[in-house]
């Protein structure tokens, strides 16, 4: 029998390419990060990890891409991506670890703990008077999915009242999603931005999420409001953040992600003391970063779960829908 050929982009330790072989090795046969040939992109019917634009061009016989990231806007925005090629991501992974990226930076922003981390550095004791609480706030959870309901979860036990808004219209079962206090589709959007104390953006790059928090949208906040984004930079016109902040029509944000990756060395974002920046780094997969051997091993496990029902002719986990780019 012809043996399927998997590309494995990410970083692969020996543990994990043993586990791909001894579970798998019958059927397919692996070409392993850094030993990928023009020959063996061509070949791939599979492809486990994020391959660039040019490769998925010239890979003639590819059937499938499991993602090891949530998002799938790099490809999803691709003009020629092959038709008859299934893309799956790797969505449940993430939620922990960056509901506590949120949290932490959340209590960060409200405690004013980077002016005494400043401090800090020039041995100097002054005492501020910021001391607001997570406790009793409205919040307000763009994006029902993995992360978000990680998010909701966590924010429960601060004793807040928590909100979700989802894509489509709530089914009856849905609006007792057990993490949510109250859940809504996108038409109660306008309605619960003006209520919330913390918006957090946990969405996907799509069409539809386009510029949604718009400068309309984001003026209408409580002034005392709080933003936060984790999912994409599309979410948010970053001329728009900046002019509402600048108003001091917001109180803060805590950004992970940015319309423009990296963020402009010149953007006026970097200067104001009530936003917090990192440079998407709240959900680390295998990228830039060293990334956390949990959240590696959910992904590894759903690329394993993924692969095994491929091989069994069953349908894949987490599959992006091209049309509407998630
Ligand atoms: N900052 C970082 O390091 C990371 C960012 N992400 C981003 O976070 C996004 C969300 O990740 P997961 O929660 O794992 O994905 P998920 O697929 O579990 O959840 C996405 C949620 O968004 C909702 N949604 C989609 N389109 C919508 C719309 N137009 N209006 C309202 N709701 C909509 C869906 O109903 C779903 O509940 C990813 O697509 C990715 O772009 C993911 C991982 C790491
Ligand atoms: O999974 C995603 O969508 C992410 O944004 C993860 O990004 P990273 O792996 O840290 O480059």
């Amino acid at each position: 029998m012809k043996k399927i050929q998997v590309l494995l982009k990410p970083q692969c330790n020996e543990e994990i390419q043993n586990q791909f072989a001894t579970k798998f090795g019958d059927q397919c046969e692996f070409t392993f990060q850094g030993k990928e040939t023009e020959d063996a992109i061509a070949a791939a019917e599979v492809v486990i990890g994020e391959p660039e634009e040019e490769e998925i061009l010239k890979a003639e016989n590819l059937r499938w891409i499991q993602l090891t990231w949530a998002g799938a806007d790099k490809y999803t925005k691709m003009k020629a991506f092959p038709t008859g090629v299934t893309l799956t991501n790797a969505s449940g992974a993430f939620g922990k670890i960056i509901s506590e990226y949120v949290i932490g930076n959340i209590i960060a922003l409200y405690r004013e703990l980077p002016n005494y981390w400043k401090n800090k550095q020039k041995h100097l004791w002054v005492q501020k008077r910021s001391s607001e609480t997570i406790y009793g706030k409205n919040i307000l959870i763009l994006g029902t999915g993995d992360i978000g309901r990680n998010i909701a979860y966590r924010m429960k036990a601060f004793e807040t009242h928590v909100t979700g808004i989802k894509r489509t219209a709530v089914p009856e079962h849905l609006q007792q999603m057990k993490e949510f206090d109250e859940v809504y589709d996108l038409t109660a959007l306008d309605q619960q931005l003006q209520k919330a104390d913390i918006v957090i953006g946990c969405l996907p790059g799509t069409p539809e999420t386009k510029g949604l928090l718009n400068y309309e949208r984001l003026y209408s906040m409580k002034k005392d409001a709080i933003l936060v984004n984790v999912g994409r930079g599309s979410l948010i016109p970053t001329e728009d953040l900046i002019r509402v902040l600048e108003e001091g029509n917001l109180k803060g944000a805590v950004l992970d992600v940015f319309e423009t990756e990296p963020l402009p060395e010149t953007s006026p974002l970097w200067n104001m003391e009530n936003v917090l920046i990192t440079p998407h780094i709240a959900g680390p997969s295998f990228g830039g970063n060293a990334g956390n051997a949990e959240v590696q091993a959910m992904i590894w496990n759903i690329c394993m779960e993924n692969m095994e029902r491929y091989l069994n002719g069953k349908k894949l986990k987490n599959i992006v829908r091209l049309k509407d780019g998630y």
